[in-house]
């Protein structure tokens, strides 16, 4: 695929430091490279711990005037960095599907999907209200206000490529902190152009800044702001053991924590659900980003009665998904990040078949004249799917869906939730007095009952166990940038 854009200017591949862009400190680049094809088309910076300390000074330097500016002078700031996302969306989505390998209309979508969390931020901004506590005792007036936590770390993973440091960024610099951000080694240039649209909107110098490093340097980076007293908090969005790494971490300096990590979503299909919905819903949850997404579902339960179905109805719709590049209009599923992903999904594929799966569709690698390149990976159904598997235990992150069966409520819902990881969960019922019943023992953060789409800037995105804490988007998502300040004002009578 060849880029080219209406702004090719968007095209970043320097850190952006306090307001400039500049190379590495070493001056060392590595190469971002076209996941079909594993061909290299751009270099970007090659950062240490140097430029993320660099960019600490910067956001620590610029904090206390954009702390003070009025929530309107922030919202206004998102409002022009929104329209600009909105203006220049064919562009972001074009860089976008062609480092991450998602299809072109999905790509539009999570531009759209990512630009929606600056509009929400935009507005909450205007919204951080604090309260005045009734008086107990006579010449006393208390109050609480909320303040900014200070400079923010913000690193994100490869899968969401805007969306997520959308989400990050933006309740940060509503809320009144700081930003320095460390995009994913293989997704970098989505987040490049996203802060050129920040500078253009006319964000000051230092409230926003980004250093781009490779796997092999992302400890220094990252290190440089775990060490860093000056780093009040860090958002993650990511493993569950890198955010436990960072959570140790951070712990020497106390920082404030929102980990969004890895779930291992179970989708249950009862006997009374309505199973062309059910098939839709799990279309729409399993197979977006072909997989690769942390609240996809990674279980799929049925019940016996419906399983075959369910199974029947299920194969004719992933076997009819079209496999290739982001920049073919028809392509559904695109290839998968990288070559680790692909072996993650088939070391998963072959254990379940050792453990007595059957394959209904898929179950390999693909490359053909269209799926041309080593990392496609066919759309997969696997019957007979039991908790002896790997695939029941870690999210595969892939476009594989196992069909397990089960027989009653309870059991399933003691499957379910018998998993350290707590994000999404979803279930199909028309038994209102279920749903609700179900819906409340689910341990998971978010629970689709009768959907598949269940995300939205308007909704809290966050999970529970060993899926992370803190909340993103939403009225609550503010709270995660804002500390509260009890004041007392005494000698009033
Ligand atoms: N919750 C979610 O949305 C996501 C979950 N995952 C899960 O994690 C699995 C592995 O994916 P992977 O990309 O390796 O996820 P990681 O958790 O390794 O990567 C996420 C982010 O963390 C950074 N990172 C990696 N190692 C460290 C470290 N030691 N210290 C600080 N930051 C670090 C990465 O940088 P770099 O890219 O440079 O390594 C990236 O920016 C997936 O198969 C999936 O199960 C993955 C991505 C998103
Ligand atoms: O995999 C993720 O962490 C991103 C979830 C995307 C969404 O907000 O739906």
């Amino acid at each position: 695929m060849i880029l080219t854009l209406k702004r090719p200017d968007l095209i970043r591949t320097e850190n952006f430091i306090n307001g400039q862009w500049q190379p590495s400190n070493l001056n060392e680049s590595y190469p971002v490279n076209n996941p079909a094809t594993g061909q290299n088309f751009a270099q970007v910076a090659n950062s240490t711990a140097q430029d993320a300390t660099q960019a600490t000074k910067a956001a620590y330097e610029a904090f206390e005037d954009w702390r003070n500016q009025t929530t309107k002078v922030r919202s206004e700031f998102l409002l022009r960095w929104h329209q600009l996302i909105l203006d220049n969306a064919e562009d972001l989505a074009r860089l976008m599907s062609l480092e991450q390998g998602k299809p072109l209309a999905e790509a539009r979508g999570e531009v759209a999907y990512g630009a929606s969390y600056v509009d929400w931020f935009a507005s909450e901004a205007l919204r951080t209200y604090g309260d005045i506590i009734p008086e107990t005792v006579s010449g006393k007036q208390r109050l609480v206000v909320k303040e900014a936590v200070g400079v923010v770390a913000a690193i994100t993973p490869w899968n969401f490529p805007l969306a997520m440091i959308a989400r990050k960024i933006a309740p940060a610099l509503a809320a009144g902190c700081t930003v320095v951000a460390k995009p994913a080694e293989d997704t970098p240039l989505t987040a490049l152009a996203l802060v050129a649209l920040a500078d253009e909107a006319g964000l000051p110098a230092g409230v926003l800044n980004i250093v781009t490093s490779s796997r092999d340097r992302v400890s220094d980076v990252v290190g440089a702001w775990l060490e860093d007293a000056r780093v009040r908090k860090i958002t993650f969005t990511g493993s569950t053991a890198v955010g436990k790494l960072l959570a140790r971490e951070a712990a020497a300096t106390l920082k404030h924590l929102s980990l969004e990590l890895g779930g291992n979503a179970p989708f249950i299909v009862f006997e009374d659900a309505d199973i062309d919905a059910a098939v839709e819903g799990l279309m729409v949850s399993k197979f977006r980003n072909g997989g690769q997404t942390c609240v996809c579902p990674n279980r799929v339960y049925v019940h016996n009665r419906v399983y075959d179905a369910f199974a029947d109805k299920l194969v004719t719709r992933v076997a009819a998904l079209h496999v290739g590049p982001s920049d073919r209009e028809e392509s559904q599923i695109g290839p998968m990040i990288n070559e680790r992903a692909v072996e993650k999904i088939e070391r998963h594929v072959q254990n379940a078949l050792q453990h007595g799966a059957t394959i209904l569709t898929g179950g390999t690698r693909i490359q053909n004249d269209i799926a041309c390149g080593p990392h496609y990976y066919a759309p997969t159904v696997l019957a007979n799917a039991n908790h002896d598997m790997e695939l029941a235990h870690e999210e595969t992150f892939g476009p594989v869906a196992p069909l397990f069966r089960f027989e009653n409520e309870e059991e399933v819902i003691q499957a379910a939730n018998n998993t350290p990881f707590g994000l999404a969960g979803y279930f199909y019922s028309n038994d209102i007095k279920r749903v609700w019943r179900v819906a409340n023992k689910m341990q998971t953060g978010i629970v689709g009952i009768n959907e598949g789409a269940i995300t939205s800037e308007t909704a809290p995105f966050g999970g529970v166990k060993e899926s992370g804490y803190g909340r993103e988007g939403s009225r609550y998502g503010l709270d995660d940038y804002m500390e509260m300040k009890y004041l007392c004002q005494g000698n009033l009578s």
